[in-house]
């Protein structure tokens, strides 16, 4: 089943385009990398793709729905490129990642047994059990990039969109989240993911789509970036323009 259908989809910011008829496909249990240098594009291409800003022309489809008339939003895990938590947000570890069973519940019906129990494993999942009861504001940087990761996991999605979710999470934590995603794959969900360093990501990943400038240039097998180490071909990927010799 094709979960994500983009065709010809143009955005445009303050009279600029920024996307110029993009494609781009996710198929169940597929993995997509979206790669590209700075201001290329990738996080307004997801948006778009959630409904979040509009396009000018072209069309979204999720599941096979148009965007704007679709309504299974517990189906879709979105971890929104990094702004942090926000200090000021008085709200503890599990508090925010309950928020994503917000959309599994029939507010304003108090949380169950269950997703007091999916709350938890999602944060068990991401390395954070421990901290469940602390104020998010208490925690790192990365860690409070974990609770977003656990957050979208615990909605149970079908398709999780996640915009650099691995920046500032450390060695360890990516390979733990690697091995997270490559179940929740092996169990069907489709995956988008924006990266900009692969690192362990690297071997789950199916498909790269990369964006310059608004345009996509290259879908297919995961490029190697011009310069890169034998060994190490997908460890850091500089941010200018990267692709260009691959
Ligand atoms: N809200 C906005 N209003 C006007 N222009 C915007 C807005 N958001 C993004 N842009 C412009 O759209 C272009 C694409 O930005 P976008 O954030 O999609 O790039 P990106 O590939 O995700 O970049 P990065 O790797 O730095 O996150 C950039 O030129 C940016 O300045």
């Amino acid at each position: 089943m094709t979960v994500i259908d983009v065709r010809g989809a143009t955005v445009r910011y303050d009279k600029r385009d920024v996307l110029h008829g993009v494609g781009l496909t996710v198929a169940e249990g597929e993995a997509v990398a979206l790669l590209g240098a700075n201001g290329s594009g990738k996080s307004t291409l997801v948006k778009a793709l959630l409904g979040l800003v509009p396009l000018s022309s072209g069309q979204a489809l999720l599941f096979g729905r148009p965007t704007r008339s679709f309504r299974n939003r517990s189906w879709i895990g979105y971890v929104p490129q990094r702004l942090g938590i926000g200090g000021g947000v008085p709200a503890t570890v599990s508090e925010v990642v309950s928020a994503g069973r917000l959309a599994r519940r029939r507010i304003p019906f108090p949380a169950t047994a269950e997703d007091r129990r999916i709350v938890a494993d999602s944060l068990a999942s991401v390395g954070l059990a421990d901290r469940a009861a602390e104020p998010v504001a208490a925690l790192s940087g990365g860690q409070q990039q974990r609770v977003l990761i656990a957050r979208a996991l615990a909605t149970r999605p079908k398709l999780l969109v996640m915009d650099e979710p691995t920046s500032g999470v450390d060695a360890a934590n990516q390979e733990l989240f690697a091995k997270l995603l490559a179940e929740r794959l092996a169990e069907g969900c489709a995956v988008l993911i924006v990266m900009h360093e692969l690192g362990p990501l690297a071997d789950i990943i199916d498909r790269a789509v990369v964006l310059s400038d608004g345009h996509v240039t290259h879908d297919g097998p995961l490029p190697t970036p011009r310069g890169a180490d034998g060994d190490h071909p997908h460890g850091v990927l500089p941010d200018d323009n990267p692709w260009s010799g691959a």
